[in-house]
C-alpha cells in the first residue's frame, strides 16, 4: 500500500495515560523523587523490561507493569509533564484527536486529593496542545478518568468525572482485572453518570467473555465497549464459533460477509452501533488473541461492527497509532480504505459535542484520506 501511514490523521479514543510514558521521562521522574523500585536504569533496558513483562499472555501480570509508571506519577509536576509529553507525542504519531484515561485514584501517595489529579493532567494536557500546534501538528486531547473495578471508590471517581465535565474531561471509564470483578459491581457510578447525562466507557470482553460484555451493555449501559474483543464467541459461521478457526472466518468475512449468524448479544452490538474500542498488540500481549493476523478486530470490520483502532498502552506494548495501522496492512491486510474507516468510526464515536465531531470528520480526516 502507498500510504504514508504516519502522515494520515488518526483518532485515538483507547490510550492508558500511564501506560505511554516516555522510558526516559519514567527513568528521569524517578531519579528526581528518589523512587528506586525501577526494573533496569537505562533507557533501553528499561523500554525492553516493560515490553517483556508485558507480555505475559495475562492480563493480571500485564497489569503489574504499571506500578513502576504509576510510581513516578505522584505529584503534580509529574503528573503535567507525562500529560503534556502525551499530547506531543499523540501529536507527532499523526493523532489529531485522543481520548487518554488514567485511574485519579492511584496518584494520591503523596497527598494529592483526586480533584489536584485531575487538575495538574489536565494542564499538562492543555501545554501539550499548544506545544503541538506551535509544532504544526494540532491535536485535541479530552481526558476520562477511569475507576479500578477491583476497588471500592468507582462512585467518588463518577462524581469527579462529573465535577470536571466539560473542562478537558469528556467522560468515564472502569478499567483493571476482569475475571471477578463484573462491572455491575459499580452500578451506583454508572446511574449517578447517566443521571447527569456523562459518556462512559467499560473495558469489558478482553479477559472474560460475553457475560462481561451483556453486563457492561445491558445492566450498566456502557455507551463504548473497552476491547469487546469477546464478542466473535456470539457469532457462527456454518454452523461452527468462529472462534474455532479465526483464520478463515476472517478470511470468509472479506468476501462473503452474510454468512456469518449474530447471536442476540453480537446483534445488539453491531445494530445499535456500539463502539469497540479494539487495541490488537495489547490483546496479543494478555492473551486475548493469538496474532495479529488472527485477530478478531479484521472479522469485525468486515462484518460492519463499529470497530475503532487502537494503542491501550503505547510503553507496555511498545507501538503507536502508526505502528498499529501498519501491523493491520502488513500482516492483516488492511486498506487505506479500512484505516478511513476505523479513523471515522472513532471520530463518531468521540465523546465530544457532535458538531465538533462533525468539524473534523468533514474537516480534517475526510479530506487527508480522500486526497481533496
Ligand atoms: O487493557 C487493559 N485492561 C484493563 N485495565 C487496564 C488495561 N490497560 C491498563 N489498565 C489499567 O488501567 C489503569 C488506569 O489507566 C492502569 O493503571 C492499569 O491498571
Ligand atoms: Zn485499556
Amino acid at each position: 500500500m502507498e500510504t504514508d501511514l504516519a502522515a494520515l490523521p488518526k483518532v485515538l479514543l483507547h490510550d492508558h495515560l500511564d501506560g505511554g510514558l516516555r522510558p526516559a521521562t519514567v527513568l528521569d521522574i524517578a531519579r528526581q523523587e528518589g523512587y528506586d523500585a525501577l526494573p533496569a536504569d537505562d533507557v533501553d533496558d528499561l523500554a525492553r523490561w516493560f515490553a517483556e513483562a508485558a507480555d505475559s499472555g495475562s492480563l493480571v501480570r500485564y497489569l503489574q507493569t504499571f506500578d513502576h509508571t504509576v510510581g513516578v506519577m505522584q505529584t503534580r509536576e509529574a503528573l503535567a509533564r507525562v500529560a503534556r509529553e502525551c499530547a506531543v507525542d499523540l501529536a507527532a504519531d499523526g493523532v489529531v484527536y485522543a481520548e487518554s484515561r488514567y485511574a485519579p485514584e492511584q496518584h494520591l501517595r503523596q497527598g494529592l486529593t483526586l480533584d489536584d489529579v485531575v487538575l495538574a493532567v489536565n494542564r499538562g494536557f492543555r501545554e501539550g496542545e499548544e506545544e503541538a500546534a506551535g509544532q504544526g501538528r494540532p491535536i485535541r486531547v479530552r481526558v476520562l478518568p477511569s475507576a479500578m473495578r477491583h476497588a471500592a471508590r468507582s462512585v467518588e471517581i463518577a462524581e469527579l468525572t462529573v465535577r470536571h465535565l466539560g473542562d478537558q474531561v469528556a467522560g468515564f471509564d472502569i478499567a483493571g482485572a476482569e475475571d471477578g470483578f463484573p462491572p455491575t459491581r459499580h452500578l451506583e457510578a454508572f446511574d449517578y453518570l447517566r443521571q447527569h447525562n456523562a459518556h462512559f466507557t467499560i473495558h469489558a470482553g478482553e479477559a472474560f467473555g460475553l457475560p462481561s460484555i451483556w453486563e457492561a451493555i445491558q445492566f450498566c449501559g456502557a455507551d463504548r465497549l473497552g476491547h469487546g474483543v469477546r464478542i466473535v464467541d456470539d457469532i457462527v459461521l456454518d454452523g461452527v464459533p468462529v472462534t474455532e478457526d479465526l483464520p478463515a472466518a476472517i478470511a470468509r468475512a472479506a468476501t462473503d460477509p452474510r454468512a456469518f449468524e449474530l447471536g442476540a448479544l453480537a446483534a445488539y452490538v453491531r445494530d445499535t452501533r456500539i463502539p469497540l474500542e479494539m487495541c490488537p498488540s495489547s490483546n496479543v500481549q494478555t492473551g486475548a488473541a493469538a496474532s495479529i493476523e488472527a485477530h478478531p478486530i479484521s472479522l469485525l470490520k468486515d462484518l460492519q461492527f463499529r470497530v475503532t483502532l487502537n494503542t491501550d498502552n503505547r510503553l507496555m506494548s511498545a507501538t503507536s497509532m502508526t505502528r498499529e495501522a501498519g501491523l493491520l496492512v502488513e500482516r492483516a491486510g488492511w486498506t487505506r480504505a479500512d484505516l478511513r474507516r476505523v479513523t471515522v468510526n472513532a471520530m463518531k464515536s468521540a465523546f465530544l459535542p457532535f458538531d465538533e465531531r462533525l468539524d473534523i470528520i468533514e474537516g480534517v480526516l475526510k479530506p487527508a484520506y480522500d486526497g481533496t
